[in-house]
């Protein structure tokens, strides 16, 4: 399979990789400007945010410490399964840690929502929220968050981390699966 053959299960490019490496580094601005003076501790949500996470945080010209969860509701399917379920923990104690966890996408905002409360638990000094991409039912969301990158409509979309049956992670772009493919 080409890039070609890639691109015809795509309906509609969002977003190109300069776009989304433009935002990203004008958020790494933010938050590094918000943490001036302290440490910083990110947490990604694996596996989608792996790209966000390595982009964003060589867009930092400060140490920052990364550690990682797995936690999936989503299973291979379009639709949240409305379940999320923990598959890989913290290695760090976060009590008394500043942490920004990093998402690639919040849609229906039960991933997070489920997250900040779990994480709260463990008594960080702060913990906020940054994510590349929200759609509109995001902004429905009880859990504020801070940083926000880009804007997609309610449409399922894969690319730059994120995935339709663990494929199409590893495109530069973000765009709308074609229905096609998953009908
Ligand atoms: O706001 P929500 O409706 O909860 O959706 C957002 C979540 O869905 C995706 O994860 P997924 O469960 O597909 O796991 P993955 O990161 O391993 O692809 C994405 O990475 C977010 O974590
Ligand atoms: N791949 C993918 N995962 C999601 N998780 C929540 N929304 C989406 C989406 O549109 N695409």
């Amino acid at each position: 399979m080409d890039a070609s053959d890639i691109e015809k299960d795509l309906s509609k490019i969002h977003y190109t990789e300069d776009q989304i490496l433009a935002k990203l580094r004008e958020l790494a601005g933010r938050i590094e400007r918000d943490y001036e003076g302290k440490d910083l501790l990110m947490v990604g949500v694996l596996r989608g945010a792996v790209m966000v996470m390595a982009d964003l945080a060589r867009s930092f010209g400060r140490h920052v410490e990364m550690d990682w969860m797995a936690i999936s509701s989503y299973g291979s399917g379009t639709k949240s399964s409305g379940v999320v379920r923990i598959q890989k923990d913290l290695d760090t104690d976060i009590t008394n840690r500043h942490v920004l966890i990093v998402e690639d996408i919040i849609d229906t905002g039960l991933t997070l929502s489920w997250l900040v409360s779990n994480l709260e638990s463990r008594k960080p000094a702060s913990l906020e929220l940054c994510t590349a991409f929200v759609k509109p039912d995001a902004a429905k969301m009880a859990v504020p968050v801070k940083y926000v990158g880009l804007e997609l409509p309610d449409e399922f979309v894969v690319g730059y981390g994120l995935d339709y049956a663990e494929k199409y992670r590893n495109l530069r772009c973000v765009a709308t699966l074609a229905p096609h493919v998953y009908s």
